[in-house]
């Protein structure tokens, strides 16, 4: 991103009570940064949206990002598709993202069709698209409200269309969890994170970001009518969904 953005430095020093963690205006100026470091395979994943459209997306059709932050999954789109390919909704609750985001996008691709909407993506009116992007948000949607919203995004998707969801995920068996989680600490401490930062960025996660397994997320976009969905990307605890929404009659993805 050619943005000002700041290191992260939010949870550098003691602090008496850590509050929960928010997307207020301090972590907007450093969330490239902070992403970054703290996400492993989040530029891998942004750098597949792009194949994954050219292959999946009908041409001309409408993207959604939910919990776009500042548009990055759109900034990666237009990045590798020309302007007629897609026409991007970004949508997220944080009025100091959307602030940012719409500035990014405006400056950076100005020949693409680029909206991005204030709002709850719980309570949206979706229109029609050919494919849904939920990069490291559903996570942080009270776990009861993920199946309501999982259902409506297969109404709103195209016969044929994709939907591609990256998440923080728990392992199931304890030991393998641990494991992931010593090793990401370890990842963060080779980005530049100090163990202040990780045990007071770790408390002010908690139930706030709370994480499913992935066999939770498959056994959801079952449920909400996905007839297919994989794994396409795993590192530590962080991993990439796609589930698909079958054409009818159409040849099933990896039998063309
Ligand atoms: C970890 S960030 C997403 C990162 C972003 N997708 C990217 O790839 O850079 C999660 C985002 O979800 C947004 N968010 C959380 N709950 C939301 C909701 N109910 N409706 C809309 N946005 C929400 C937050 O404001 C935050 O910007
Ligand atoms: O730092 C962590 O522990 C994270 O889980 C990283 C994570 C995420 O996965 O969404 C958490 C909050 C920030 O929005 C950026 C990244």
């Amino acid at each position: 991103m050619s943005d000002a953005s700041y290191r992260d430095a939010i949870f550098s020093t003691p602090l008496d009570r850590v509050a929960r963690f928010s997307f207020d205006e301090r972590v907007v100026a450093c969330f490239p940064d902070m992403i970054r470091r703290s996400v492993p395979g989040y530029g891998q994943i942004l750098g597949m949206l792009g194949l994954i459209a050219a292959r999946h997306l009908r041409h001309g059709a409408r993207v959604y990002d939910l919990g776009c932050s500042l548009g990055a999954a759109g900034l990666a789109l237009a990045g590798q598709l020309p302007p007629a390919a897609f026409r991007y909704t970004g949508v997220d609750l944080s009025p100091a993202m959307v602030a940012r985001a719409r500035e990014t996008l405006a400056a950076e691709c100005p020949d693409h069709a680029m909206e991005v909407v204030e709002g709850d993506i719980r309570r949206l009116d979706y229109r029609p698209a050919g494919m849904i992007v939920l990069n490291f948000t559903l996570q942080f949607l009270a776990p009861e409200d993920r199946d309501a919203l999982m259902s409506r995004l297969y109404q709103a998707l195209e016969p044929g269309g994709v939907l591609v969801l990256s998440e923080k995920v728990v392992a199931e068996d304890e030991q393998e969890n641990a494991w992931r989680v010593e090793r990401y600490h370890d990842f963060k401490r080779a980005n530049g994170y100090s163990d202040l930062e990780i045990s007071q960025k770790r408390t002010a996660l908690e139930n706030v970001l709370v994480p499913d397994t992935l066999a939770a997320h498959h056994a959801r976009l079952e449920r909400a009518g996905f007839s297919r969905s994989h794994t396409w990307f795993q590192f530590l605890n962080f991993a990439s969904l796609i589930a698909f929404k079958d054409a009818p009659g159409a040849p099933r993805d990896g039998e063309t």
